[in-house]
């Protein structure tokens, strides 16, 4: 029988995951992270001596017993990297026999868990419903191929390109909860009531029971169960009393489709696909999760002559504030940080305005939620998406004719100021 330290060679040379070599790295001492099993430090990997250097992340197992996991996380990894939204790894750094590092594309904005409790990013509900999609287009992709992630947390969702791009990151690492504790992680919030009661092993909709804990996570930036501080209280008050996170007053669009994702049942709970398509509506309706993400104060973001500025020149790359907030029934939704339009029991940074968001409170002017198993209220959805985009397309084209109505006025200005200073030519 092989030794473990020549099996573990002959996993490296496998023809499936590239072997990085020593010189081919070089560190930079930085720490990203801990997890279950190993440590991320941040590095500069050269593909070629010609080539240019590029920052990566490389994940070290803890010990040695975790090396197998680790290079069973690298196979995962590059059958399922063809998804943007999923990292990308570039191979296996072998440091010697028995050790080895995972290096991947690194991400510059860190994880969702940092940025859910970093009081000096603003985002906007533009941004939730753009990072969504992002997830539940890489969750549906694993389902394609019939690989559940298992371990969808804030945590291994990583953000870069100014927290515009969302990746997945930790496969097939399947963390038992007895694992979780002992290294004190935290409580798998995430985890589903059925998985926790033993009842039956992770399945596709155990994803998205995670999927509908990290939408309230996203919404609230609050921890889901504050009072709730080791794994029997919270399996005693989740799979046993089957409590949930704090309900939130955000419109119902939102907190509907959350509770479908988390119910106890996991035949109600939708369908990745049918999350995809959930969320392609609801960026449609919200569509400037592009703008970039600053540091900074909320009052930087929000700062009205900004806005203004903003407004003239038609950036796309202004802090927070979108720019068609006028939307009849959204008026001034898109320009609200998804703190304003719920009501947390934290104290939320001040919304922009207050009138925009009681104008979304008006029932009158709710769009319905999008129930993608009932057909009539699905096609209603489809079809206010509709108006709304004919609605928005009417708004650009009148600002067209607006300005080239202003480039005119400027034309005749200047015709006008010629006549006169011909006519006061003539006159010398
Ligand atoms: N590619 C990456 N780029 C930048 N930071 C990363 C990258 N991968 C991981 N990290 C950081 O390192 C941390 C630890 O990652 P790791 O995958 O080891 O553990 P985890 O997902 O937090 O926990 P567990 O393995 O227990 O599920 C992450 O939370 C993240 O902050």
């Amino acid at each position: 029988m092989n030794s473990p330290a020549k099996r573990e060679s002959s996993i490296f040379d496998t023809t499936e995951i590239p072997v990085i070599k020593s010189d081919q790295i070089k560190g930079t001492g930085k720490s990203l992270g801990c997890g279950t099993y190993g440590y991320v430090e941040k590095a500069i990997y050269k593909p070629t001596p010609t080539s240019e250097a590029i920052d990566v992340a490389i994940k070290y197992a803890s010990n040695q017993k975790y090396t197998r996991t680790l290079i069973n996380e690298a196979k995962i990894m590059m059958t399922l990297m063809e998804h943007p939204n999923v990292i990308s790894i570039y191979g296996i750094y072998k440091i010697d026999a028995n050790r080895c590092g995972l290096v991947m594309e690194y991400m510059d904005c860190q994880s969702l868990a940092e940025l859910l409790h970093n009081n000096n990013i603003q985002y906007t509900i533009s941004h939730f419903a753009s990072w969504m999609l992002q997830l539940c287009s890489a969750v549906e992709f694993f389902h394609s191929y019939n690989q559940i992630h298992r371990d969808l947390k804030v945590q291994n969702i990583l953000l870069c390109d100014h927290y515009r791009t969302l990746k997945l990151c930790d496969f097939g690492t399947y963390t038992a909860l007895k694992s979780t504790m002992t290294v004190g992680l935290g409580t798998p919030v995430t985890m589903s009531p059925e998985v926790m009661r033993g009842d039956k092993k992770y399945d596709m909709k155990s994803d998205i029971y995670s999927i509908g804990i990290i939408m309230w996570q996203i919404l609230s930036r609050q921890e889901p169960y504050p009072n709730v501080d080791s794994l029997a209280q919270l399996v005693y008050h989740v799979a046993g009393n089957n409590n949930r996170p704090a309900e939130l007053q955000c419109s119902y669009i939102l907190s509907g489709f959350y509770k479908r994702c988390w119910h106890q049942n996991p035949e109600i709970r939708p369908t990745s696909k049918e999350a995809v398509e959930y969320f392609t509506l609801l960026k449609k309706e919200y569509p400037h999760g592009d703008v970039p993400l600053k540091i900074g104060k909320a009052e930087d973001h929000l700062d009205v002559s900004n806005r203004k500025n903003h407004r003239r020149t038609g950036s796309d790359t202004f802090g927070i504030i979108d720019s068609d907030s006028e939307i009849p029934g959204l008026r001034g939704v898109r320009s609200q940080s998804v703190a304003a339009i719920i009501t947390p029991s934290r104290p939320a940074p001040p919304p922009p305005t207050t009138s925009t968001l009681s104008s979304f409170q008006d029932p009158s002017l709710k769009p319905v939620e999008p129930d993608v198993r009932d057909p009539l209220s699905f096609q209603i959805y489809k079809d206010h998406m509709v108006e709304l985009e004919t609605f928005r397309n009417i708004k650009q084209l009148q600002q067209t004719i607006l300005n080239s109505k202003h480039e005119k006025l400027k034309k005749w200005q200047l015709l006008e100021q010629l006549k006169i200073l011909e006519a006061a030519s003539q006159h010398l």
